[in-house]
């Protein structure tokens, strides 16, 4: 019997303890910001519940061999206050989160040694606490290591895709790829189908190059052609679809600009890079926070 503990039980780490439940060999508490009654997730196989010991106070908390957190990257050193109750020399954390800078966030708080980032695709929208819709397959990339090896059993029985690589690096950077350009729809507030107007898919082909010329210089694997992979993928998926940096602006939350857009600028300065298109998504997102 595993004990897994979710931190952030929003839009991924809702869909991800409620599928971690429907495995019998886990059980799952979550740690919560606002509590709730039960998960429900209409997901692409059909519904699943769960009914997961929910806490918002640390001294509800058990000690877990697996913290998983989800919570947006600008609630990291919130999340990370659940670290003491949650955790003991043998607990390892996995961070699901967007963006490339996973541990980095992290290991302020945590021996960077039990930290696993966690490259994350899964489209899934929150409808109200415990409510979600996950809305196609899920795919989890980890580092090739013990502790991913680790990770990825805990899915062993669960139908999603969890795997590891060689390459983690590439997988997070390709991600961020399709991220940077998702800040298109959160500035014009107009879902994923806006990919399908010629001149906005020059723009986010613009601000997806400007990504790979800086993830390549960090030591990624990525061509250009990736630009034009994820505008087609785009294009053919559901153009009602609303990803979780528009998602966060529709609800007055503060958005993840720094760790989707703003690392591409900072990053790129570090090499000389120059970045016009993601600062301008910086400017015109952090001007309507
Ligand atoms: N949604 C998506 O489709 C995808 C998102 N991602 C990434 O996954 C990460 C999570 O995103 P997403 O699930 O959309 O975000 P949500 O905003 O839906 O969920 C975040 C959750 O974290 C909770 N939270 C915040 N602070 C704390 C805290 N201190 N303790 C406990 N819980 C806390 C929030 O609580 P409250 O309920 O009070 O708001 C909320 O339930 C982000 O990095 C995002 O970029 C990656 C792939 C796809
Ligand atoms: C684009 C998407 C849904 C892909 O998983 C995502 O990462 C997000 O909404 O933040």
């Amino acid at each position: 019997m595993t004990h897994i503990a979710l931190v952030g039980p929003g839009a991924i780490g809702g869909t991800i303890a409620t599928w971690l439940s429907q495995d019998s060999s886990h059980t799952v508490s979550v740690a919560a910001r606002t509590a709730f009654d039960g998960l429900e997730v209409a997901t692409p196989q059909g519904v699943i519940r769960a009914s997961p010991r929910v806490f918002t106070r640390s001294e509800e908390a058990q000690i877990a061999q697996w913290v998983l957190v989800a919570t947006k990257a600008y609630d990291s050193a919130a999340a990370a206050k659940w670290f003491g109750a949650l955790c003991d020399d043998r607990t390892h954390i996995a961070v699901l989160q967007n963006g490339v800078e996973h541990i980095e966030r992290f290991e302020p708080y945590f021996p960077r040694e039990r930290i696993l980032p966690v490259m994350i695709d899964c489209p899934a929208e929150r409808s109200g606490p415990g409510r979600i819709r996950q809305r196609g397959a899920i795919h989890m990339v980890v580092p090739e290591s013990a502790a991913g090896a680790d990770f990825v059993d805990l899915f062993r029985n669960l139908p999603l895709d969890v795997s590891q690589s060689p390459d983690f690096r590439t997988a997070a950077w390709r991600k961020l790829c399709l991220n940077s350009a998702g800040a298109v729809s959160a500035v014009t507030l107009k879902p994923a189908g806006i990919v399908r107007h010629q001149g906005v898919a020059a723009l986010m082909r613009d601000i997806i190059r400007e990504c790979i010329a800086v993830a390549c210089a960090e030591g990624a694997r990525l061509d250009d052609s990736v630009a034009d992979t994820i505008i087609d993928n785009m294009r053919k998926g559901p153009a009602d679809s609303i990803n979780s940096i528009h998602a966060d602006r529709l609800a007055g939350r503060p958005m993840e600009v720094d760790a989707r857009n703003g690392v591409i600028v900072r990053l790129g300065r570090k090499h000389g890079i120059s970045t016009p298109m993601n600062s301008l998504m910086v400017s015109l997102l952090e001007s309507v926070q």
